[in-house]
């Protein structure tokens, strides 16, 4: 089968199969399941405490503003709110609007994955603009008019940036930075996720066309590019979190806009309206939220600090009562059994709500990400109520 592909000016970037989704794991294969969508199912009998995947740093991740400076822009550590000493600027872009880590040794493993810094001066020109926006008037998100169906809304939005295009084409290379819109705190996240997975658009094509590799650590590289391919193949929840949240279309097209004005010139050939859509489209039901408490992800006292892709490991459905267990250790995520599991059972991790809750409350809760819940448990007590 194949999926959808980034269509670009240049290129038709990356097809996807379900072979390759066979070579995530000699544990498991990614199968349909029979509620809907693709599962991990065991090939044989695995015993308890197996490590079965584990990935070794994410496609993409993003930090919340809020928490820019306390929380390590690599692997993720908070040191209980102090600043982080090492940091990273570029004098063309303003130097103050940093990139921070923990580590010398962080900050050099970022430079080391950078091709020629165009990551760290994308994520600054993002800064940059967004702190220029604020001298803008906020925009307030509308709820969308009730007389036409929301497809056909959505649908209208998305024409429309054409016509913006063809005013942008038309304006002075110096006058299209007035252009550029103001962002909210929340859009400044998402648009951090999107340059991070442009960037490795990017990373893949110039590894596609070179013979040589271009950087040091080739384990990195081969990784980055399956988990760019089982990014492909990942399924993309954009209709209905608009659907739920209509206003959300103006904030992707907010999004858009900015990406399209601000973003350095080597990503752009990247961005349409598809791949945006589309990359937003597949951390809304696939990314892995970063909290502060890594230890138990299940504590009421957490915080979010952003959130981070690792496509790999977006096939395993929930299930109220897991078999396998999530751990993140800075970046790096295991998923480990917690009990001994047979042949063709499904692997599934908790996605992070309390199992000790009433069936009706759990599905509600799991609501939140678009499904209702069929996993073994809920199917058992629904049909005893
Ligand atoms: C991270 S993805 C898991 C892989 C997904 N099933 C696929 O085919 O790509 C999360 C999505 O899987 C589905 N899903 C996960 N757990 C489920 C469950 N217990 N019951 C029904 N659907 C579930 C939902 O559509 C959810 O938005």
């Amino acid at each position: 089968m194949c999926v959808e592909s980034v269509k670009s000016e240049e290129a038709t970037l990356i097809e996807s199969s379900n072979d390759q989704l066979d070579l995530i794991s000699p544990y498991f294969k990614v199968d349909e399941t029979k509620y809907g969508g693709r599962g991990c199912f065991a090939y044989s009998l695995i015993p308890k405490d197996t490590v079965i995947a584990s990935c070794s740093n994410p496609l993409s991740s993003t930090i919340l503003r809020e928490f820019k400076k306390e929380v390590c822009s690599l692997c993720f550590q908070y040191f209980e709110g102090k600043t982080l000493k090492f940091k990273l600027g570029k004098e063309n872009v303003g130097s103050q609007f940093s990139l921070y880590f923990c580590t010398q040794q962080c900050l050099e493993e970022f430079q080391e994955h950078d091709i020629d810094e165009i990551y760290l001066e994308s994520l600054l020109r993002v800064e940059e603009w967004f702190n220029k926006g604020l001298k803008k008037p906020e925009v307030e998100l509308k709820e969308p008019s009730k007389e036409k169906s929301l497809i056909e809304h959505i649908k209208n939005e998305w024409n429309s940036v054409k016509e913006w295009e063809g005013s942008l084409e038309r304006t002075k290379i110096s006058k299209r930075q007035n252009m550029i819109p103001r962002i909210s705190d929340s859009e400044y996240t998402e648009v951090k996720y999107i340059i991070g997975i442009l960037f490795q658009y990017y990373k893949y094509q110039q590894a596609q066309s070179s013979e040589q590799k271009f950087l040091k650590d080739c384990d990195f590289d081969e990784r980055n590019q399956f988990e760019l391919d089982s990014f492909e193949a990942l399924q993309s929840n954009e209709l209905d979190k608009v659907n739920r949240y209509p206003y959300l279309v103006y904030s992707y097209v907010n999004i858009y806009k900015f990406l399209k004005l601000t973003t350095h010139p080597l990503l752009q050939k990247f961005i349409n309206t598809d791949s945006i859509r589309n990359i937003i489209g597949r951390q809304l039901s696939n990314a892995f939220g970063v909290w502060s408490n890594v230890i138990d992800e299940s504590r009421e006292d957490k915080e979010f600090f952003g959130y981070a892709v690792y496509p790999t490991a977006s096939f395993f459905n929930h299930s109220c009562d897991p078999n396998i267990i999530k751990k993140r250790i800075g970046n790096k995520l295991t998923f480990t059994t917690l009990r001994d599991i047979n042949p063709k059972e499904e692997l599934c991790i908790n996605y992070g709500y309390s199992t000790e809750e009433r069936v009706e409350v759990r599905r509600k809760d799991l609501k939140e990400w678009f499904f209702d819940c069929a996993c073994t448990r809920c199917i058992s007590e629904l049909n005893q109520i």
